[in-house]
């Protein structure tokens, strides 16, 4: 197409640096702007040296081949990827307002709209993933980004596997909040773990902290494993049943991601669910 320059490689000349956005396991995250079209993008710098020592780049050249071939709008967009001698610089989309676990933070709880919207965007994406045989495994409000129009994009793909496998995690980091009793137990897992997540991050956004959150993280695992949680009695009825039907011990007990994305409670309180859902059961 005319005037549409096809990078085959880029260096770090064609960007201008911003402020920087976050930091994360192995490195940092920039505002960016590629200098020939303007766009702005989010630039994730990773130091060699630090993924070598800390045996990754495995895991790091997974994140990028899957994440670069998903192409979804809930999805966060991978535009690609390039190296220097000490660096590794990856070229993500820019999400304006930032992750969730922030936005979570400063409101301490969301209303029904905005949990319904991301919770069916959040499965959509998630579907999408499950029917291309990829397992995103590290749900959580860290790796949720929100774009400038209020939408989910789902990021972070370093715990990715591209296969329904019993791949066993390499460190369980960060919070245990949001892992399924399967993956406690180092079990063979599939899919299903993502979609008990997807109930963990509703009852978060509903209520302003994880269901088995609780003081100490041994406790938490007991809970986890006794799926022993409560629902505040200012819930509403439909966000019960839903939350009821997807945080279940057994995997293929909880609702499947298209169940959720039809849920009564969801449609209710996210009208574009419907319109989607028929078109999409429609076409099917
Ligand atoms: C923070 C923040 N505040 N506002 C107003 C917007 C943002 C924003 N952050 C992002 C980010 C972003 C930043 N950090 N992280 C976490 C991280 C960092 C390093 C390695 C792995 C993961 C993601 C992205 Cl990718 C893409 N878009 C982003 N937008």
């Amino acid at each position: 197409q005319a005037g549409e320059t096809t990078k085959m490689s880029w260096t770090l000349n064609d960007f201008a640096i911003g402020r920087p956005l976050g930091k994360g396991r192995f490195g940092h995250v920039y505002l960016g702007k590629e200098n020939a079209s303007g766009y702005v993008v989010a630039l994730k710098v990773l130091f060699k040296k630090e993924l070598v020592r800390l045996n990754v780049p495995h895991q790091l050249r997974r994140e990028v081949e899957i994440q670069y071939h998903l192409r979804h709008p809930n999805i966060l967009r991978l535009y690609g990827y390039f190296h220097d001698a000490e660096r590794v610089y990856i070229v993500l989309e820019y999400c304006q307002r930032g992750e969730l676990y922030r936005i979570l933070k400063e409101r301490g709880r969301l209303n029904q709209e905005d949990t319904a919207k991301y919770i069916y965007q959040l499965s959509s994406a998630l579907d999408f993933c499950h029917e291309r045989n990829v397992i995103h495994r590290d749900i959580k409000p860290e790796n949720v980004l929100i774009d400038k129009n209020g939408d989910l994009k789902l990021s972070d793909f370093g715990w990715a596997v591209q296969h329904d496998g019993s791949v066993k995690r390499a460190t369980i980091c960060g919070t245990l909040d949001y892992l399924p009793p399967e993956m406690l137990a180092q079990m063979p897992h599939t899919h299903k773990v993502d979609n008990w997540s997807v109930g963990i991050l509703m009852f978060e956004c509903l209520v302003g902290k994880a269901p088995f959150e609780v003081p100490t993280q041994s406790e938490t695992i007991d809970r986890i494993k006794r799926c022993h949680f409560k629902l505040p009695d200012s819930m509403e009825a439909g966000a019960k049943e839903l939350i009821n039907k997807i945080i279940r011990i057994e995997p293929e007990e909880r609702l499947s991601l298209k169940e959720v994305m039809a849920h009564p409670w969801l449609i209710q309180h996210y009208p574009k669910a419907a319109s989607h859902h028929a078109i999409e059961t429609v076409t099917k």
